[in-house]
């Protein structure tokens, strides 16, 4: 099959997934499972594939499950191809309005309180995230922003999913929170950025001052010992890195740890193994409770499904699951996009709001939009 087809015939509600490897597609809904628990929820989906035998699981993880419930389907009809490339790219109107949430000036107000209260409340990391809400006088137009997405390569995984309540998610993100095949688990934590450069002279500079700076690496390392110690007790041999590498996405540099492992229990899922991992440190914070109060303290929206997971699992418990970063919430005429930021006691608030503005380059590129 012409793996373009599957990017082509691509309707708002489905279920689309590009990956490294292979691209899914899955349409039309059977058996839904939504559960506030991200274990149970993965053990409902387990034992609900494994009465049938070759088929496969969709969905998302929401970054917290008290606002939104995990959200995950047995399509009717599943397709799978090698990965799709495509050169041209579609034309997309323009929104009416465009509107930051919160006014730039006030989020790096909350980055600077946030930098206060990490010291205060011995934290030592909390991810916080901005929105810029568009409003189209026209439906938003879902599989052109796919498209686009998917021609600019704008990420290792590029994602839509239906969400409750006829809303998606789209986007592209170079982050892989789990994948698992066989006894064989890989997990790829992203933490530390810069921004991709048109002259390549600053692009080069902006990698190696990532790869060079003390605050990034701080960032990076807590986000990578959270990931190893989760990891550990469901492994029995576990490869990381000594160092991250410089990775980049055609709109950011930033700093990755591929962390390898091999199961010691192959009855663990891909599903149960990302419930286990959510929500990181390269979305959270370290420790996990105290920075997502401090999230919920300092972001003035709730952030339903951005900053959770997106991905598919299979009967055998296989699966690949992504951070759902570099996205937005998708309703029939407006489009919720965020951008957030691991702040440390390094951080500077107005480096912060520029990776941020950075980050949302992601979808206003893939949507032809200069903001
Ligand atoms: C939270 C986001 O990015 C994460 C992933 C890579 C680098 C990040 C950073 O450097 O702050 C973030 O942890 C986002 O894009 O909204």
């Amino acid at each position: 099959m012409d793996a373009r087809r599957l990017l082509e015939e691509f309707t708002p509600g489905d279920f689309y997934f590009g990956t490294p490897r292979r691209t899914i597609h899955g349409a039309g809904e059977g058996a839904t499972f939504t559960d506030s628990d991200a274990v149970s929820l993965s053990e409902a989906v387990s034992a609900a594939l494994s009465d049938e035998p070759g088929s496969l699981a969709v969905g998302v993880l929401p970054f917290d499950t008290a606002g939104a419930p995990g959200h995950v389907v047995v399509p009717r009809s599943v397709r799978t191809a090698e990965p799709v490339t495509v050169e041209t790219r579609q034309p997309i109107g323009a929104p009416s309005v465009v509107r930051a949430v919160p006014e730039p000036v006030r989020h790096v107000e909350a980055v600077t309180r946030a930098v206060k209260i990490l010291s205060e409340r011995g934290l030592r990391k909390v991810v916080l995230a901005r929105a810029l809400d568009l409003e189209f006088d026209e439906p938003v137009p879902a599989q052109a922003i796919l498209h686009n997405l998917v021609a600019d390569k704008a990420g290792a995984y590029t994602f839509a999913a239906g969400l409750p309540g006829d809303r998606m998610l789209i986007g592209a993100t170079p982050e892989l929170l789990l994948s698992r095949s066989g006894g064989q688990v890989v997990s790829h934590p992203h933490a530390g950025s810069a921004p991709r450069s048109a002259d390549p002279v600053t692009d080069r500079e902006n990698g190696e001052t990532l790869a060079a700076s003390k605050k990034d690496h701080i960032e990076h390392a807590v986000l990578t010992e959270a990931i190893v110690e989760t990891l550990r007790p469901f492994c029995r041999r576990l490869e990381v890195p000594r160092e991250p590498s410089l990775v980049s996405t055609p709109t950011m540099w930033h700093l990755g740890t591929r962390v390898t492992g091999e199961l010691i229990d192959q009855d663990v899922t891909a599903l149960r193994l990302a419930a286990a991992l959510h929500p990181t440190p390269a979305i959270c914070g370290t420790p996990t409770d105290a920075a997502r109060e401090l999230v919920g303290e300092l972001e003035p929206f709730e952030r339903g499904y951005y900053a959770g997971a997106v991905g598919w699992m299979d009967a055998r418990g296989d699966g690949e699951w992504a951070v759902s970063i570099r996205c937005a919430e998708v309703a029939e005429r407006s489009m919720r996009l965020y951008a957030g930021g691991g702040i440390v006691p390094a951080s500077d608030p107005k480096a912060e709001l520029d990776e941020t503005s950075a980050k949302f380059q992601t979808l206003l590129r893939a949507m032809g939009l200069d903001l």
